[in-house]
């Protein structure tokens, strides 16, 4: 079974590619359907979009277009990659996409989990857990795009599709893979079309990726990304090694996560930390400044900058502006700070953040990558193809990474 996934986010195909590349498969990810790049070798591929927060209209054009491309090149079982605390509105775009998909794939169902236990997100009886909270009181309700105030995907999941959703609940999936097939089957017959399943543990996931696996689509996070790949019976490739480059780097955040600022926090003991303005930034002014900044420091070591802040500056920035207009517009500021520091000779780029990642990778007109070694669970070495010179970068996901995670990064680029 060859797998491919069509990833929301650019932060989170890495994080997916880094789990099929750890367990052995070759995977490349590309940013966008790879129309210029060669990908003949690859057991697996993760088509990477930007389109978790855009229009639904939007997200289900690219996936279906995606899901042509990849089909035609004989990928067995696609994969929809969502954030594992199923970042999504209302509108979408999760339900939007997962129906599109399954509608296109002609299959009856869709297994949808976000579970990724290694990052310790899990789910019982619908509910997700991040660490030890329900997603609801985790700092996830207050996220700057999506805040996640429902811990009960049964229920998040319904308000984003006119068709019923279902549970398969741990009981079951313990139960084994002929227990998991008659739930599967009675559920259709109720005329449920997505079905959000528990996960809690490793096992877990290899009986829903066993599911899945016989499946033509999926929606799920690197858990169920897990065991698609032991289902897949691939896995016979070298498990990436390290590939360090030389030259300067720097650290580009634009995550408000409760995670990334401790992390910038913890970076300021090691390394020139710059807090960008976030008003200025939205005027367009600010960037010229942070980049002659950060020119007169790269020769001497890595440098930070952050726009990042606190949840209440946050809101109040985007009171001031408009949530889409500031958001835009810090992505935008951030992205030519990108620029500008490669133009200086920056080779060694860390971004983080979703959004933030995603406008970065476009800016820089990265073709795709290859994966390098695991830095932290669900963040990898990614190492670009079709840029000259090559650069080693990581995208790191909001939440993902210890509170030194951007030292760390560093020693593995
Ligand atoms: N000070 C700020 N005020 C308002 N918005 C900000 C500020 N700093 C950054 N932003 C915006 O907040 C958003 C953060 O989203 P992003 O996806 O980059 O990070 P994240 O949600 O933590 O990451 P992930 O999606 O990987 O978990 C971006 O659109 C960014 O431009
Ligand atoms: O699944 C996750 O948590 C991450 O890969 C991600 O998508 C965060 O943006």
């Amino acid at each position: 079974m060859r797998i491919a996934a069509i990833a929301d986010d650019y932060t989170g195909a890495s994080d997916l590619a880094n789990t099929w590349a750890k367990n052995g498969l070759v995977t490349i990810q590309t940013i966008g359907i790879p129309e210029g790049l060669d990908v003949s070798g690859a057991d697996a591929l993760v088509v990477s979009f930007k389109i978790r927060s855009v229009p639904a209209a939007e997200a289900v054009a690219a996936a279906i277009r995606a899901w042509d491309w990849l089909t035609a090149r004989g990928f067995d079982h696609v994969m929809y990659k969502v954030c594992s605390t199923f970042d999504s509105t209302d509108e979408g775009n999760i339900g939007p996409v997962t129906d599109a998909l399954r509608a296109r794939a002609g299959a009856a169902l869709t297994l949808v989990t976000p579970a990724f236990p290694e990052t310790k997100r899990t789910l019982y009886k619908g509910h997700l857990f991040v660490e030890d909270v329900l997603l609801s009181e985790s700092p996830l309700r207050n996220h700057p795009l999506n805040p996640m105030h429902d811990p009960n995907l049964v229920r998040v999941l319904g308000r984003q599709t006119p068709d019923p959703v279902g549970l398969l609940d741990l009981a079951t999936i313990r139960a084994g893979d002929a227990a998991v097939a008659a739930r599967l089957d009675a559920l259709a017959g109720e005329g449920v079309r997505s079905v959000i399943a528990d996960a809690v543990a490793e096992s877990d996931l290899d009986v829903l990726g066993r599911a899945a696996g016989a499946m033509p689509v999926s929606t799920g996070a690197s858990g169920l990304g897990l065991g698609l790949a032991r289902a897949s019976g691939l896995g016979g490739g070298a498990v990436p090694a390290s590939a360090p480059t030389t030259g300067p780097s720097a650290i580009v955040v634009g995550s408000c996560s409760a995670r990334s600022l401790e992390q910038v926090a913890a970076a300021e003991a090691v390394m020139p930390v710059l807090r960008l303005d976030p008003d200025r930034l939205v005027a367009g002014e600010a960037i010229a400044e942070a980049l002659d900044w950060a020119r007169e420091r790269i020769k001497a070591g890595p440098v930070l900058v952050a726009a990042s802040g606190e949840p209440d500056a946050v809101r109040a920035v985007q009171a001031r502006h408009g949530r889409e207009a500031a958001s835009a517009a810090i992505e935008a500021g951030l992205a030519s700070l990108a620029e500008g520091l490669v133009a200086a000779g920056v080779t060694r780029l860390v971004v983080a953040g979703g959004e933030t990642s995603g406008a970065v990778v476009d800016r820089l007109g990265i073709a795709g990558f290859r994966l390098g070694p695991e830095i932290a669970p669900g963040v990898p070495v990614l190492v670009t193809l079709g840029h000259e010179p090559p650069l080693a970068m990581a995208l790191k996901s909001g939440n993902f990474g210890g509170a030194d995670f951007f030292a760390q990064a560093l020693t593995r680029l």
